[in-house]
């Protein structure tokens, strides 16, 4: 991979490498765009096959949490970080620590939160070291585990995208097939099952399917036999790139909405479900509630007031189906204009207001 030239090619702004002998820590903070405010976006810990993969998965999710911070309407520009590592095996006080230090060295450009294989805890050690790092323990009168609260969203965002499926956002009676029944999918199937939907769910750990068998009465399939079963909606909430040349052929589903973050393998993807009349539910729009959530934060913890935001995501997802509908566009292209735009309304609009180019840290 040719960094320089990817970083160009996406307008990224900036990489940064942590290396820590002492903790094992080796961590890769990738930020995207700052135009509307400092990066906020989670951290991941995850076992790589190569530095390389790590690398462009840090880069890829960064300018995901561009998209998905200027969708929510926040002030707040992409970035993410991966920390390599088995999150069973490798984490220790030291290395969270020596973490929390390389974000306090970016001097609030990058706010960091929860992701795949990092908990409340892990962010409160990173807290030991710096301000710039949200999704606390409710202790410290902070918002906690953010992700009940995505899960909320993408329950509220699959009924805005049953509404364009089926003409009805009731979820009840629908047959929903969930990829993974971790933090988020869990809570999710909760709010699924109360509302009468009957759910199928896989999951590689096979303590987390057997919960949702017994408390929802959910049925379970293989993990290779997910995308190929009858059902009314998909719902992605394992890793990314689910969505592919294998798995498209099989989906039955007439909706996709799930809480995964990029879930198109490529942007072809969202073309061929568009040409299917698949209502594919753009990942960085319906799984906002999270960070919605752990942004409240930085105004002092409100969850009253976070809740109202998260309600949002059902009314951004019906603008997005609109936009859709009236440009023909593939869905993923229709959120990425909402985005986009945004971004370039606020890029012009700050040289009127916000000439030495403050973020709303600095008001704090
Ligand atoms: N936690 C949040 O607040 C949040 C916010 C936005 C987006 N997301 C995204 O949602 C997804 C789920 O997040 P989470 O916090 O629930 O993570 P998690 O790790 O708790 O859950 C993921 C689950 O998927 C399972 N899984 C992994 N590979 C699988 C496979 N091939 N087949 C079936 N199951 C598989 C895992 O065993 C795990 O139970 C991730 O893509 C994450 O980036 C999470
Ligand atoms: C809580 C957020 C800051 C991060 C979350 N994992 C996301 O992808 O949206």
């Amino acid at each position: 991979m040719e960094i320089f030239k990817y970083m160009k090619e996406y307008d990224y702004e900036q990489l940064v490498l942590c290396q820590d002998e002492q903790s094992g820590l080796k961590a890769i903070i990738a930020i995207h765009d700052t135009t509307l405010g400092p990066a906020l976006g989670g951290t991941r810990m995850w076992t790589y096959a190569s530095e390389e993969d790590a690398i462009e998965d840090a880069l890829r999710l960064a300018k995901g949490m561009t998209y998905k911070n200027a969708a929510a309407g926040l002030n707040l520009g992409g970035g993410k970080t991966v920390i390599i590592g088995d999150p069973k095996k490798d984490k220790n006080e030291e290395l969270f620590r020596a973490f929390g230090r390389y974000i306090q060295g970016l001097n609030g450009r990058y706010i960091t939160a929860e992701d795949v294989g990092t908990t409340v805890q892990d962010m409160d050690l990173i807290h030991e070291e710096t301000d710039y790092v949200t999704g606390i323990s409710p202790a410290f009168g902070s918002s906690g585990n953010p992700s009940p609260v995505t899960a909320y969203g993408v329950y509220r965002g699959m009924k805005a995208a049953a509404k364009e499926g089926f003409g009805s956002d009731s979820l009840e009676g629908k047959t929903i097939a969930v990829q993974g029944v971790g933090n988020v999918a869990y809570k999710l199937c909760r709010h699924l099952h109360e509302e009468g939907a009957k759910l199928i769910v896989t999951d590689i750990n096979k303590e987390a399917v057997q919960r949702a068998v017994e408390e929802f009465g959910a049925e379970a399939v293989e993990p290779d036999e997910i995308y190929g079963v009858e059902c009314d909606i998909y719902a992605p909430c394992a890793l990314g790139a689910t969505i592919n040349d294998e798995t498209i052929p099989q989906i039955k589903a007439k909706v996709i909405a799930g809480a995964a973050n990029n879930q198109l393998k490529e942007t072809r993807h969202g073309d061929i479900l568009h040409e299917k009349g698949v209502v594919y539910t753009p990942d960085y729009v319906i799984n906002a509630g999270g960070v919605i959530n752990v942004a409240d934060e930085l105004h002092g913890y409100n969850k009253e007031r976070a809740m109202k935001r998260v309600e949002t995501i059902y009314d951004n997802l019906a603008r997005v189906f609109e936009i859709s509908r009236r440009d023909n566009i593939p869905t993923y292209k229709a959120a990425d204009r909402m985005a986009e735009e945004r971004i370039e309304r606020m890029r012009k609009s700050r040289s009127q207001f916000l000439q030495n180019g403050q973020h709303i840290l600095s008001r704090k």
